[in-house]
């Protein structure tokens, strides 16, 4: 099976600069596409029409509105050995972010997301300061040959001036977003074609009364 670089110091040490200069980062990660190709296979084992809606807030208040967003969903486990590597190198990045910058994550959850041509999520943020403990988002996109006239771009805003424009990325195979969850409202403009990504979160533990927030 194809494995990720263990010890990407240099990507690592790029993502947590941004971080601390800018709050979002975006990266190729050149070195993984062997491990990213193995990790797009797993696409191909899935119905989408069995894929969950996406929900809006956490799973347990979890509530559909198409409005909103209209992905579809499918939750990373470490049960298959694909998805158990990719969230494996996960584990890597988070160590290296809580040496560098002491940012206390706890734990990661992510899901494969769909986006059917015309499907979109509107301008949110991924977390409410003091709410929740979703601190750090992190986006991988799985699409080979993406055209720009496909559009679906992610559109990053600036979290003090909601409606200014930072930046758009595209979702190209290997493109690594990665920005603070309660900082940049953020959105997915609808895209021509099928678009594939990895949404996750890097979660602080909020334990209370020795259960962990939210336990999913
Ligand atoms: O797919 C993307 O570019 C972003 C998705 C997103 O914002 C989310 O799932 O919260
Ligand atoms: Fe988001």
């Amino acid at each position: 099976m194809s494995k990720f670089v263990t010890n990407n110091t240099e990507l690592f040490a790029n993502i947590a600069q941004d971080l601390q200069f800018t709050g979002y980062s975006i990266q190729t990660l050149d070195q993984e596409l062997p491990a990213l190709q193995a990790l797009k296979s797993r696409l191909a084992e899935f119905d989408f029409n069995t894929f969950d809606e996406a929900g809006i807030g956490r799973k347990d208040d979890h509530q559909k509105n198409e409005t909103i967003r209209s992905d579809k969903i499918h939750w990373l486990d470490n049960s298959n050995a694909l998805e158990g590597c990719f969230l494996d190198y996960m584990d890597e990045l988070k160590a290296y972010m809580n040496k560098r910058l002491f940012m206390g994550l706890f734990s990661y959850e992510c899901h494969f997301a769909h986006y059917q041509p015309g499907a979109f999520y509107k301008k949110h943020l991924d977390a409410f300061k003091g709410q929740t403990n979703r601190l750090l988002s992190t986006v991988l996109y799985l699409n080979p040959d993406w055209q720009a006239e496909n559009g679906g771009e992610l559109v990053i805003y600036d979290g003090e001036d909601h409606d200014k424009e930072l930046t758009r990325v595209s979702p190209h195979f290997g493109t690594l977003v990665t920005f603070l969850s309660d900082e940049f409202p953020h959105e997915v403009l609808p895209a021509k074609a099928e678009r594939f990504s990895i949404a996750g979160w890097f979660r602080v533990n909020n334990s209370v009364n020795g259960q962990i927030d939210p336990p999913r």
